[in-house]
């Protein structure tokens, strides 16, 4: 799988958890198959990780957690790491340096810099503009990586592959849109020279990844700790993985498909699977059970109210799916109720629930249109937005000292929206109606798509108001029953 010979290197941007369970995981294996691959491993901004797994002589642990089993195991294949924000020229060098064939990235939704109504560059947002500006180390997700791309095209010229292993849609091919268009509005001829140059040596394979990877608490510490290893940056993770990708890789990749990994051009179908089942019903999950007091996605998917919720919304995205060959959608969704049960996990419903107004726009728009052109209004979809809502507009009725509160970047303008929607007077209905209408209109949340279908705005303020008036349970059977 290797090319052009020499060091092969990946430079992975996002230590968080995911990466070390997943992409960290799967390498290590096909290591065993082909060439060993060495991951470099960049931290945002935090320390911790970085710290702990240098203290740790690069080894750190990840704890499986599958229902009655448990196992412990040792990875060793990032063998660097350091944080962008400490050291912002190292992160343009390592992108240059033709030893590194693979620069991935897992830095969450928020971290792209995505417009959410074009899918494009957020030229405004401001670490952007100062990217663009030269203000400055680097320090967008995008503007980190021009700076590299471009440093690499005078130097080497060597090509290299970008791989987005973010929940996104079409996360490849969007990273590359969001690429271009910062090229394009540099403003020296730089942007013109890297465009050329990317079109030649770049590719941005689409990728469709899976594992419930929760944040690590101390019991995870525990964990490792009895097995043997006190490591302070264990990671838990389910024993269910999955990675698909397209075959594009412009300077070689590990043995990946050894490891399990799937090579295949339909990453499209698998994404939009997963995209929409797994993560849409942990949206609804995590949001319900934040209102009923749940910290735990488990705890919230053995409440039968919210169970039949999810099931109606499996119900609506399947007709929605393109299934890819071989894929039996109803042995899928009972395994993912299997998932999701798995207590022995702890994945937090305020983890889960976090940057709603980021995620949503990929889980809940082209679905409901899809139902809303054929004349139908999908009540759980309608449903998953207002308890978002719910929770994000009023964090003060969550039992926040036991679930926490999600987090989201436009909380504070679901909340000022939310207290003009109330200071008009009227009572829970207007001001539900104002609320999901202002939502549903504004850019920078959903998309603004589904603002032009009046009957989904009535649907989502109608469950906006049971959920205040009547409670998780009366709106589970309001959208369920409509
Ligand atoms: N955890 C999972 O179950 C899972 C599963 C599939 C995919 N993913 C993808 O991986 C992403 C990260 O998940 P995680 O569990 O590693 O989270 P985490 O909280 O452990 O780590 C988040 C990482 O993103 C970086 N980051 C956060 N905000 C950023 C920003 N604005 N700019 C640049 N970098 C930023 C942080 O530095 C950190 O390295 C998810 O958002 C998702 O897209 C996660
Ligand atoms: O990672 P996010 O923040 O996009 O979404 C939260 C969870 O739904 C997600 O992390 C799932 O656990 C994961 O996508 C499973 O593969």
């Amino acid at each position: 799988m290797n090319e052009g010979g020499g060091a092969h290197r990946i430079l992975h941007l996002g230590l968080g958890n995911f990466h070390r369970a997943h992409q960290a995981v799967c390498t290590e294996d096909a290591g065993r198959h082909g060439d060993a691959w060495e991951i470099t491993g960049v931290a945002g901004s935090t320390r911790r990780v970085v710290e702990a797994l240098h203290r740790q002589r690069m080894r750190y642990s990840v704890v499986t957690l599958g229902p009655g089993r448990t196992e412990v195991r040792q990875v060793a294949s990032i063998t660097d790491a350091f944080v962008a924000a400490g050291e912002p020229h190292r992160v343009t060098r390592e992108i240059a340096d033709p030893a590194t064939r693979i620069v991935s990235l897992t830095v969450t939704e928020k971290g792209y810099g995505i417009n959410p109504l074009t899918r494009r560059l957020d030229l405004d947002a401001p670490d952007v503009r100062a990217d663009l500006a030269g203000e400055g180390p680097p320090r967008s997700t995008v503007g980190r990586l021009a700076a590299g791309l471009l440093r690499r095209s005078r130097e080497s010229a060597a090509p290299v592959t970008l791989l987005s292993c973010d929940n996104i849609t079409a996360n490849g091919t969007t990273l590359a849109g969001l690429l271009r268009d910062f090229a394009a509005a540099m403003p020296s001829r730089d942007g013109a020279g890297l465009l050329a140059w990317m079109e030649e040596s770049v590719t941005c394979p689409d990728t469709m990844v899976d594992r419930i990877v929760p944040a690590t608490t101390d019991a995870h510490r525990q964990t490792a700790a009895d097995a043997g290893f006190a490591d302070e940056v264990p990671v838990p993770a389910e024993p269910f993985w999955m990675w698909v990708m397209r075959d594009a890789f412009a300077a070689g990749r590990p043995a990946w498909e050894e490891a399990g990994a799937v090579m295949t051009d339909r990453v499209h179908d698998y994404e939009t699977v997963k995209v929409r089942l797994l993560n849409g019903s942990h949206s609804l999950l995590a949001y319900l059970g934040l209102l009923t007091g749940r910290a735990l996605i488990a705890d919230a998917a053995a409440d039968p109210g919210i169970a039949r919720a999810v099931h109606r919304l499996g119900d609506e995205y399947e007709p929605t799916l393109a299934l890819p060959e071989g894929l039996d959608v109803t042995a899928y969704r009972a395994q993912l109720g299997e998932r999701f049960a798995n207590r022995r996990l702890a994945h937090s419903t305020a983890q889960v629930g976090a940057d709603g107004s980021l995620k949503l726009g990929q889980r809940v728009p082209d679905a409901a249109l899809w139902h809303l052109e054929s004349g139908r209004v999908p009540s759980a979809l309608a449903l998953t937005v207002a308890a978002w809502l719910r929770c994000t507009a009023y964090p003060e009725q969550l039992e926040s000292d036991r679930t926490g509160v999600p987090a989201d970047p436009s909380g504070e303008r679901i909340r000022a929206l939310a207290a003009r929607s109330g200071a008009i007077g009227g009572g829970a209905h207007d001001r539900a109606r104002r609320l999901a209408q202002a939502v549903l209109v504004d850019e920078a949340m959903l998309g603004r798509r589904l603002g032009g279908y009046g009957e989904f705005a009535e649907s989502v303020a109608g469950l906006l108001e049971v959920l205040e008036t009547g409670g998780v349970q009366a709106a589970v059977r309001a959208a369920c029953e409509a």
